[in-house]
């Protein structure tokens, strides 16, 4: 686990490659601009938190990555490739996969349906395979299967697969949600305020699951208002304001960043 908070540590970071760039983008609403010239990059391997006050324009930063928005102008590349133009089902399949502010599982499927629904969107088996149950889809959905159990022992839910999703803890289906997320077999997973609802204790564990998913070789974007999870869990973090970026840095570098704290205090930067 890297320590973070070190500038041995943020040059290594600095080494490793970019794996999906926001280049100059900017998407308007009408005549509200949500994202106005906004550049960051996440890289291979890290945690990358996106922060700012309600209206920041987080969520939209996030749509406009997953294929929901297209930017007004620039352009989002992932491993190289421009997704601006690409349908999300393709966005999906290149390698991004995120989970949902609010929960969004099938709640009368089990929870290891759930997950194989997911591994489903990114099955090379066709539908007559499907249909005439051949040893090829028999296989597949063994080993589709086996995966699924993997990435529920990992988020911590394998002895529950057999049960109704709808039967789960709050903390326990947004875990299935990151599970189902995986399943996709992303290289980068964004998860979209995973913590909203949860007690201190769950967000401990919480932190621990995604330190988990970073070590188990994935890239994670976060967005999340819990500053000490933001804090505890990025390598880095990108912070935005009124749909500009206003800082980049290290946990300590944004802690003590005159413009970070100015715009959570809501207090006019000059005059602070
Ligand atoms: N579909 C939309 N149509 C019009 N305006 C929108 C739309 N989505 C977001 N906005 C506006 O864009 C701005 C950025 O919103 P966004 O939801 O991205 O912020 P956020 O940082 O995610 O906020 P929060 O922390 O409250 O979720 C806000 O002013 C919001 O009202």
């Amino acid at each position: 686990m890297p320590d973070t908070t070190t500038d041995a540590t943020a040059d290594t970071v600095t080494a490793t490659k970019a794996l999906l760039e926001v280049d100059h983008v900017t998407l308007k609403f009408g005549g509200l601009t949500a994202l106005d010239d906004v550049s960051f990059e996440i890289r291979e391997g890290e945690i990358l938190g996106l922060i700012g006050p309600n209206g920041a324009g987080k969520t939209t930063c996030f749509n406009v990555m997953t294929g929901v928005y297209r930017p007004t102008s620039g352009q989002v590349r992932f491993d190289g490739t421009p997704l601006t133009k690409m349908k999300r089902y393709k966005i999906t399949k290149l390698g991004i996969a995120r989970t949902f502010q609010n929960i969004r599982l099938f709640k009368s499927m089990t929870v290891i349906e759930n997950v194989l629904v997911g591994a489903d969107a990114h099955s090379k088996v066709g539908f007559w395979d499907a249909l005439l149950r051949t040893p090829r889809y028999r296989r597949t959905e063994g080993e589709a299967r086996a995966r699924a159990a993997e990435l529920l022992e990992l988020v911590g839910i394998k002895a529950r697969h057999d049960e109704l999703a709808s039967n789960l803890s709050y903390g326990d289906q947004r875990r299935l949600e990151i599970a189902r997320a995986m399943a996709t077999g992303p290289k980068l997973l964004c998860l979209d305020e995973p913590a909203a609802g949860f007690n201190p204790a769950e967000k401990v564990k919480l932190m621990e699951l995604i330190r988990k998913v970073r070590d188990a070789g994935y890239t994670v974007l976060l967005i999340e208002h819990d500053m000490r999870l933001v804090m505890g869990v990025t390598d880095r973090i990108v912070v935005l304001e009124f749909g500009q970026k206003i800082a980049e840095g290290t946990p300590a570098e944004i802690r003590d960043n005159p413009a970070v704290i100015a715009a959570y205090l809501g207090v006019d930067e000059d005059a602070s």
